[in-house]
């Protein structure tokens, strides 16, 4: 099966005043149909460069975009705007039309595309029905809470029937409740209608919340890529694992003490592997943070252990560990 998007060598350059800013850095990545993908990374690490680049809003200074088999830079602007018909996008600050009611704003794509009056007037009743919001159709934007605008967006970003969808930081500006709805509906969306969807965000718990897929860029280079699970259970690079534990609110007590970080799925037993640890090595550990997940519909533990104080005993623990196959990361390097 070919990607519905191939990201090959992409390179961006920026040029300001006398500088080089060297936004993306031989980027290469395969997106399949139906995958849920996330772009993460910290503030300039060239996320949105990226995003931009998946629809031609930014062209690249090198490299090659395909989706669904078009390489990009090949396509007369005739053809790269019918191409662009097929990649929706939402935003971090929805880009309504304020003057518009809810209604309107779900029937501009398609008066745009010439769609009658009548016909566009019903999809877009369709499509805030699926939103959750046929009731707010004569409302206007600014009567709406962000969660609602975001709704509104998704609706009409449906209306234009595309195959893929780019959210640039859509759940950024929402509170953690709102972030959580708004993310379940793109998961139904993406379910319902085989949309895939690629989502850039600065939040490891976006991506945990709904992605299949992740890949970390920082300074512009990818650092990693992979399934969520396996990158959640053991992350290779300095940059993935800044990620995962940054959420950690434990990460005070975790400075200069040894711990470790143990992932399992929920259904293994570790609790006497933890329980047979302590008897066998004869002392004691602190368990600082234990949390389960749900990714992408597989349920992972995972526990931060404070070791002991004797290196020789905290060692002995991480073989202990390891000979119980969990996967085991010693912290001391990232925290903090
Ligand atoms: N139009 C532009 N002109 C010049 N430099 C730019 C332009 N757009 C982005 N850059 C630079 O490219 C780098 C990557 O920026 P980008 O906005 O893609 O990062 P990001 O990961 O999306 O960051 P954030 O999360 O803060 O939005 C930054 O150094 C930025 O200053």
């Amino acid at each position: 099966m070919e990607p519905i998007i191939k990201i090959e060598h992409l390179d961006k350059w920026f040029k300001v005043k006398d500088m080089d800013v060297h936004a993306l850095d031989d980027i290469s990545l395969d997106i399949y149909k139906g995958e849920i993908y996330g772009i993460i990374g910290m503030s300039g690490a060239g996320k949105s460069t990226l995003v931009r680049c998946l629809n031609f809003l930014e062209r690249p200074t090198s490299g090659d975009v395909i989706v669904d088999g078009k390489n990009l830079a090949k396509l007369s602007n005739k053809e790269l705007r019918a191409t662009r018909k097929d990649i929706g996008m939402i935003f971090q600050h929805f880009n309504l039309l304020m003057q518009r009611n809810v209604l309107d704003n779900v029937c501009f794509p398609m008066e745009l595309a010439g769609v009658k009056k009548k016909d566009a007037r019903e999809k877009a009743l369709e499509y805030l029905k699926i939103v959750g919001l046929e009731e707010k159709a004569k409302a206007y934007p600014a009567q709406l809470s962000g969660g609602q605008k975001q709704r509104v967006a998704i609706a009409r970003v449906l209306a234009s029937d595309p195959k893929i969808l780019l959210c640039d930081e859509a759940t950024s500006a929402l509170d953690p409740q709102t972030t959580k709805s708004i993310l379940q509906l793109l998961k139904e969306i993406n379910q319902k209608y085989g949309i895939t969807i690629v989502i850039i965000t600065h939040e490891m718990a976006v991506v945990q919340e709904i992605c299949s897929h992740v890949a970390i860029i920082d300074h512009g280079k990818l650092a990693e890529h992979g399934l969520v699970s396996d990158i959640f259970t053991a992350p290779k690079s300095k940059e993935a694992k800044k990620l995962i534990y940054q959420g950690y609110e434990h990460v005070k007590e975790m400075k200069g003490k040894r711990c470790v970080r143990i992932v399992f799925s929920e259904n293994s037993s570790f609790e006497p592997v933890i329980g047979n640890m302590v008897l066998t090595c004869k002392a004691p550990v602190n368990i600082l943070y234990a949390h389960t997940t749900d990714l992408d519909g597989v349920a992972k533990g995972e526990m931060i252990l404070q070791l002991p104080e004797d290196r020789i005993i905290g060692d002995q623990m991480i073989e202990y560990l390891k000979k119980a196959k969990l996967a085991v990361e010693v912290l001391e390097d990232y925290v903090g």
